[in-house]
């Protein structure tokens, strides 16, 4: 299955042997070189594909993306461009990260973790039917795909107070990023209807999570330690035009919500996703059945006059469906048991060195599949 075809043409940052970071395509398994392109008067982006990041060519606005990814396909069709073997590539992250916000938006994931956090309380609170409730993260922290995970030490629950030491419930969290290139004004918001002029596109994240510091640490304001350690991205970025042919109904939302939620095309994203843990796939969570939408997403991450930044990241929440093996976190996967992995060891939650990644794929237009790339870490011991 071709993932990485003319339809898709995901960006990101590479280098070769040390050398300087370049923005590039990927193209099956190559990566044309976009700064060479530009250079070379192959591609005009007025320079700014000649930088280190994304994010000069992400605040160019909706008409240039369009305008130097048509160019891009067309380059890559005739076989024209320095096309360097992604063998070869060190991938970098591809964008300067400006803010970092995530969601809770899976119906399925907040119920089962509502019952294991809360259980004397009902499984899903009143206002999470009414708005797409998040949190804002850490920024500085997202790191890309490859990147060891120190293992954190915190504070946690213990006989009589806090204990205190390295993580012993490390677990995931599988999500879908959106990344905004075109900026907003402070005190202006984006409608229901301004994603596709604000979100340059969609990359693959995992929110890794250690579950003993953040349910000791989450109230009353939510997460901070258990979450801000590292949350990792897919080195590629597939541009949201590439994903025309992946709108989905959304589920029909009851309680009706307030009119700066309410699209006329209420949508989501036919994304399957793919988690391995060390190499067994243990779930297969599907994008599709997200409660709340990018696009609402947005409308409520400015409702109140913020700004966006070129650069921000809006993270979905943990994609849960309704079945145990679509699970997207290890605290749902092995709330009733630990798993057993193909090597015939049990784990219910991360031990060092283990290795987990997440893949996805889309449709793409005449039964083509558009691919995400991986987005992978191994956990290592605390130094
Ligand atoms: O219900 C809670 O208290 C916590 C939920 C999460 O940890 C999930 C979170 O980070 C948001 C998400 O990924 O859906
Ligand atoms: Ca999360
Ligand atoms: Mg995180």
């Amino acid at each position: 299955m071709t993932l990485y075809g003319l339809d898709n043409l995901p960006y990101g940052v590479f280098s070769v042997d040390g050398g300087r970071r370049r923005i590039g395509v990927r193209v099956h398994d190559d990566v044309l070189d976009l700064d060479a392109a530009e250079a070379a008067g192959l591609i005009d982006a007025r320079g700014a594909l000649r930088t280190p990041t994304l994010n000069a060519h992400m605040a160019q606005g909706r008409a240039a993306w369009s305008a130097v990814r048509a160019r891009v396909r067309e380059l890559a069709r005739a076989g024209d461009g320095t096309l360097v073997p992604l063998a070869d590539c060190e991938l970098h992250l591809p964008f300067q990260v400006a803010d970092y916000v995530d969601f809770y938006s899976s119906a399925w994931h907040a119920s089962n973790v509502g019952k294991i956090l809360r259980p004397n309380q009902p499984d899903i609170p009143e206002n999470w039917w009414h708005l797409p409730i998040g949190y804002h993260g850490r920024a500085g922290t997202v790191t890309v795909s490859g990147t060891p995970i120190v293992r954190p030490w915190g504070q946690r629950r213990g006989d009589g107070g806090p204990a205190f030491g390295p993580s012993t419930r490390l677990d995931i969290e599988a999500e879908v990023g959106f990344v905004v290139g075109t900026p907003t004004r402070l005190g202006t918001r984006v409608p229901v209807s301004g994603l596709a002029d604000h979100v340059f596109g969609v990359v693959l994240v995992n929110d890794w999570s250690a579950r003993d510091i953040q349910a000791w640490e989450y109230v009353p304001l939510g997460p901070f330690c258990g979450k801000s350690f590292a949350t990792s991205v897919a080195p590629w970025v597939v541009p949201l035009e590439a994903l025309a042919h992946a709108w989905t109904p959304a589920p029909a939302q009851d309680p009706p919500v307030l009119d700066y939620l309410r699209a006329d095309e209420h949508l989501g994203l036919d994304l399957s996703l793919a988690v391995e843990w060390n190499g067994t796939r243990v779930s297969r969570p599907p994008f599709a059945g997200m409660y709340w939408t990018p696009a609402q997403q947005l409308a409520h991450l400015t409702v109140n006059g913020a700004s966006l930044c070129t650069g921000d990241l809006f993270a979905s929440g943990t994609v849960s469906g309704p079945q145990r093996e679509e699970v997207g976190s290890f605290l749902e996967l092995t709330a009733a048991g630990p798993v057993r992995l193909a090597d015939g060891s049990l784990r219910t939650f991360l031990e060092d060195g283990d290795t987990v990644s997440i893949t996805a794929t889309a449709p793409g237009p005449d039964g083509t599949t558009i691919g995400f790339g991986e987005v992978t870490g191994t956990v290592v011991k605390t130094a």
